[in-house]
């Protein structure tokens, strides 16, 4: 007979998420109701790692004698498209920013990001991802950015990443992201997507009831309560 642990914890890792599924397992086998836990996927360009301060110091760094968008400036999710606005050659160049190695491993975290993370994965009755987009010219980026999360968070926390180029399919009450339009193959996603404040969405008006988080010193604690049953 398979033990509960090897169940729920079949390489012996005590991880977060193992205990979750521990939780919901004794809680029916004994016949109490199972408390409903909140899921919160948290992106991580924009809203863990500043991608856009790496950016722009990267870009000028390579490219001296192009122009370059200061951050008050920076209007619109798409950084290439901006660039390529200024003059053509330009979307290519940014592009090639981000395609390099090194490029997502050296973001420094936004501020109060990791502690808030962390605090928030220790939560009672909460489940936390780390939901994340990779590019497609995939040498260094994927790779990287599970290193950035070891880096900054540690080995555990690796078990906790979702990397997909559509978040419309996983499921989730909140999803914390920096992109004002998300969409995808699913169109009634499960989530409520919070709109975290950057230097190119500061300017979105938000159509109610849609909601924003202005920063890691926001509220995060009441917003997760806000959707807690
Ligand atoms: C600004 C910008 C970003 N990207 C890429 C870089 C990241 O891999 C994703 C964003 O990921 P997130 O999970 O939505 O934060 O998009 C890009 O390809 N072009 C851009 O201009
Ligand atoms: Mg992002």
């Amino acid at each position: 007979m398979i033990s509960l642990a090897r169940l729920t914890n079949p390489r012996g890792s005590g991880s977060r998420l193992s205990g979750a599924l521990t939780q919901a397992f004794c809680a029916v086998h004994q016949g109490r109701p199972e408390v409903r836990r909140l899921r919160v996927l948290v992106d991580m360009d924009g809203v863990l790692a500043d991608f856009e301060g790496g950016f722009l110091q990267k870009f000028r760094d390579a490219y001296p004698e192009e122009p370059s968008i200061e951050l008050q400036d920076r209007r619109g999710f798409w950084v290439s498209a901006q660039y390529g606005e200024l003059h053509p050659d330009l979307c290519e160049k940014a592009i090639s920013i981000w395609e390099s190695k090194n490029f997502f491993i050296d973001l420094e975290p936004i501020p109060g990001a990791v502690e808030a993370v962390k605090e928030m994965v220790n939560m009672k009755d909460t489940d936390v991802f780390i939901c994340t987009s990779p590019i497609k010219k995939y040498n260094y980026c994927p790779y990287e950015k599970y290193a950035w999360v070891e880096k900054h968070f540690g080995k555990e926390f690796l078990e906790l990443m979702v990397l997909t180029r559509d978040k419309t399919l996983v499921a989730g009450n909140l999803l914390i992201d920096d992109k004002p339009d998300i969409s995808g193959v699913e169109l009634y996603p499960k989530w409520e997507h919070i709109l975290f404040s950057a230097c190119h969405n500061m300017h979105v008006q938000l159509r109610p009831p849609k909601r924003r988080l202005h920063s890691w010193a926001d509220g995060w604690k009441t917003l997760l309560d806000s959707k807690r049953q």
